[in-house]
């Protein structure tokens, strides 16, 4: 591994404090955890409690980007976009390459200015082998230099898999204290997307480009000045059917605006309440549940705990919010794999219909099983 500092760029304006979700200190919560805070936090906390989930502690955690994306998708060229675009934010990029030839670096370095920081995690793939340095490396930054960056990239491989990159978010405990994971931002090659996407994997290999596309929050559709715009419309609608909860953007060259990658709050649990889209369209990737009516508490734990169980490896992402027996607030959880995190939300007002949304991205769902799931737990 090699790692190489540069200076850190001059930040004029420094994000000092913002509100969070009053138990996002627990950033990974396993499932009994999240159940036992579920059923005890409306019991306990009665009907005058308003809105815990903007409650006035300070997060002093540094976010955290990760750029993922097929082989020549983009992502060292958003990367460079974002170091010198006017955001006023002190970038500490993570990059992982295979190989000997730190190609990447130099692409980067020649671009960046002087004042970047620009961290290198050189051998081998951040989603497997070299986990441990990734924590390494961002305790690292956290503990030494923690007052020259506001904002940490991690740009991994084209054949990375993202999702134990995430998880390292969530179950490293001393991770989750310093930094907290803002988004997984995709680059898709709007040229050559098609091809990898309808690639046939053997039995038990994940097709990463289906993978890379169904974690993201973010989805840039990248080289669209070498597609038509049909093909541009065939391939979104495959886009919105492995993932239609993240949001999608279509660019040359990277080009997008700042603040369509960076504080993306994809992981916010007071973000996910306006953010949860029932997407109509359900694929074997993207399946969803809502529905009018209550749920039992004690079903729901029931029915989460048992999915989890069963199929918590194929299940990539799944946020929701639900309408909860004897609660004036919506609950609001999210979840990677096995990690569930939730908490109270805002109070359903008195005209408003009390519906559930549950979105659920992941391989091999049983949509009939889920929607069943759903049903039983309603009163
Ligand atoms: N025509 C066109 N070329 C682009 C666009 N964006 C990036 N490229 C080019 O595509 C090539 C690959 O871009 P990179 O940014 O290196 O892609 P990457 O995803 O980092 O590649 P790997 O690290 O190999 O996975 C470069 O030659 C870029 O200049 C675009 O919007 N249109």
């Amino acid at each position: 591994m090699a790692t190489r500092f540069l200076i850190s760029r001059v930040s004029s304006a420094r994000n000092l404090f913002q509100l969070i979700p009053y138990n996002s200190s627990m950033v990974s919560q396993s499932l009994t955890k999240l159940c036992q805070s579920f059923s005890s936090s409306f019991s306990k906390l009665g009907p005058s409690y308003s809105r815990p989930m903007t409650s006035l502690s300070l997060d002093h955690r540094v976010p955290a980007t990760i750029i993922t994306g097929f082989l020549g998708s983009g992502k060292t060229t958003l990367l460079n976009h974002i170091l010198t675009s006017q955001h006023g934010k002190r970038i500490a990029v993570i990059e992982n390459e295979f190989g000997e030839v730190d190609i990447d670096g130099s692409l980067v370095a020649s671009h960046s200015s002087a004042n970047e920081e620009i961290v290198m995690v050189n051998n081998g793939c951040l989603c497997c082998t070299v986990r441990g340095d990734l924590v390494k490396l961002l305790l690292e930054l956290v503990k030494n230099k923690r007052d020259k960056f506001d904002h940490i990239v991690i740009e991994t491989t084209g054949l990375a898999k993202p999702g134990p990159v995430i998880e390292t978010f969530c179950t490293d405990e001393l991770v989750s204290q310093h930094v907290k994971l803002d988004g997984v931002v995709t680059l898709v090659d709007s040229k050559h997307a098609m091809q990898h996407l309808n690639e046939i994997k053997p039995r038990f290999v994940v097709n990463e480009a289906v993978e890379q596309i169904a974690y993201a929050d973010r989805i840039i559709l990248n080289k669209i000045d070498l597609v038509t715009e049909a093909e541009l419309e065939t391939l979104t609608k495959r886009i919105k059917h492995i993932n239609g909860m993240a949001q999608m953007e279509l660019a040359k060259f990277g080009s997008v605006d700042m603040d369509f990658v960076l504080g993306v709050g994809g992981y916010d649990l007071d973000r996910i309440d306006s953010e949860v889209q029932v997407d109509k369209s359900c694929s074997t990737t993207h399946q969803h549940e809502t529905g009018k009516g209550t749920l039992d508490i004690d079903e729901v734990d029931d029915w989460l705990e048992r999915l989890i169980e069963e199929k918590g490896e194929d299940l990539y992402r799944m946020k929701g919010v639900l309408s909860i027996k004897e609660s004036d607030q919506r609950y609001v959880f999210q979840g990677v794999h096995s990690i569930l995190d939730g908490c109270p939300g805002s109070t359903w007002e008195d005209d408003e219909e009390r519906i559930n949304k549950l979105v659920f991205i992941g391989r091999n769902l049983d949509e009939t099983a889920l929607r069943r799931g759903f049903k039983g737990c309603l009163l």
